[in-house]
C-alpha cells in the first residue's frame, strides 16, 4: 500500500527539500518505488534534482492540477520525470504561486492534489510531497492528500516558535478534511553539534512535544556538504556517501521504513 508523506513547515529554509530528496532517494535505494511531488513554487526540488531552470519546464504540477480542476484526463505518466538515482518526480515552478491564488474559486479546492494522487498512488510505495513555506491552499492540498506529515525543524529559536501553529493546522485538517492524517514525527535539522544552544533547543522540543509527537531519534547536522547538494543536483549519497549527513539520512530512512511497516 502506498504511503503519502507531506514534508511540511511554514518556516522557510529548514531543510524540507533536502529531506524530501534524501529521504526519497534513501527509500528508493532500499528498494521502494518512490515519487517526489514538489508543491513549492520556488522550484528548489527541481534544482536539487538537476533541473537548472525550473521556470522553463513545459509540464509541472501546475498543469496537472489545472487538468484536475477542469475535469480533464491526465495521461498516464504525464509530467512525471524519471531520475537517474531511482526515483520519479513531479517538479513545480513559479506558476504554482498563481495557481494558489486561483484555487480560491475552485470547487473542492482543498482536494485537487488528493484527486490526482488517488489516480496514480497504486504505482508507488511512497509518495513524498515537498511543501512550500506557508500554510496556504497548496499546503492544505498536500495535507489533505497525505497519510502523515514529517516536520523538519531547524534547531534554532524562531523556527521552534512557529511549530505550534503548524501543529494546530494539521489538527484542523485532520478533524475537518482528512481523518487519516497523523504526524509521522519531528526531525531536527541543521543541528550545530558544537554548540550548547542547539542541544538546549533539541531538549526543549523533546520536553514540550515528545509526549504527544514522535521525535525522530536522529537529527541532521549542519554541514556544508549538505548545502552543496542543492547546487550539485544530486543526493548526499552520491555527493558525500561516507559523511555524517548521508549516515543520518540513511538512519532516517530506516526509521521511516520501520514505522510504516
Ligand atoms: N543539514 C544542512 N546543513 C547545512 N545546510 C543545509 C542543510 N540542509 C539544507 N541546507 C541548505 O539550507 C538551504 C535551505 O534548505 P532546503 O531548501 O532544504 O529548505 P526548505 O525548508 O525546503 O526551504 P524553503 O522553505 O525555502 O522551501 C539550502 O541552501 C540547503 O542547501
Amino acid at each position: 500500500m502506498c504511503r503519502i508523506i507531506a514534508i511540511a513547515n511554514q518556516k522557510g529554509g529548514v531543510g524540507k527539500t533536502t529531506t524530501c530528496v534524501n529521504l526519497g532517494i534513501g527509500l528508493a535505494r532500499a528498494g521502494e518505488k518512490v515519487l517526489l511531488v514538489e508543491a513549492d513554487a520556488q522550484g528548489s526540488m527541481a534544482v536539487s534534482l538537476g533541473i537548472q531552470e525550473p521556470d522553463e519546464l513545459d509540464v509541472t504540477l501546475v498543469n496537472i492540477m489545472e487538468k484536475i480542476i477542469n475535469d480533464e484526463d491526465v495521461e498516464p505518466g504525464e509530467g512525471i520525470i524519471h531520475h537517474e538515482e531511482g526515483i520519479d518526480f513531479i517538479p513545480a515552478n513559479i506558476e504554482l504561486a498563481g495557481l494558489e491564488t486561483s484555487l480560491v474559486n475552485v470547487m473542492c479546492r482543498e482536494q485537487v492534489l488528493r484527486l490526482y494522487l488517488d489516480g496514480i498512488k497504486d504505482g508507488y510505495d511512497y509518495i513524498l510531497i515537498d511543501c512550500m513555506p506557508s500554510l496556504g491552499m497548496i499546503t492544505i492540498n498536500a495535507l489533505v492528500a497525505a497519510d502523515s506529515v514529517l516536520i523538519p525543524v531547524e534547531a534554532a529559536y524562531l523556527p521552534v516558535k512557529g511549530l505550534q501553529q503548524l501543529i494546530k493546522t494539521i489538527g484542523k485538517v485532520h478533524r475537518r478534511l482528512n481523518p487519516r492524517l497523523s504526524i509521522l514525527g519531528i526531525l531536527l535539522t541543521k543541528v550545530d553539534r558544537r554548540t550548547n544552544f542547539a542541544k538546549d533547543i533539541s531538549e526543549q522540543i523533546r520536553e514540550v512535544y515528545g509526549n504527544n509527537i514522535h521525535i525522530f531519534e536522529n537529527c541532521i547536522p549542519m554541514s556544508v556538504r549538505a548545502a552543496e547538494t542543492t547546487a550539485e543536483g544530486k543526493s548526499i549519497y552520491l555527493h558525500d556517501p561516507k559523511g555524517i549527513v548521508a549516515e543520518e539520512y540513511r538512519h532516517l530512512t530506516g526509521e521511516v521504513l520501520a514505522d510504516e511497516k
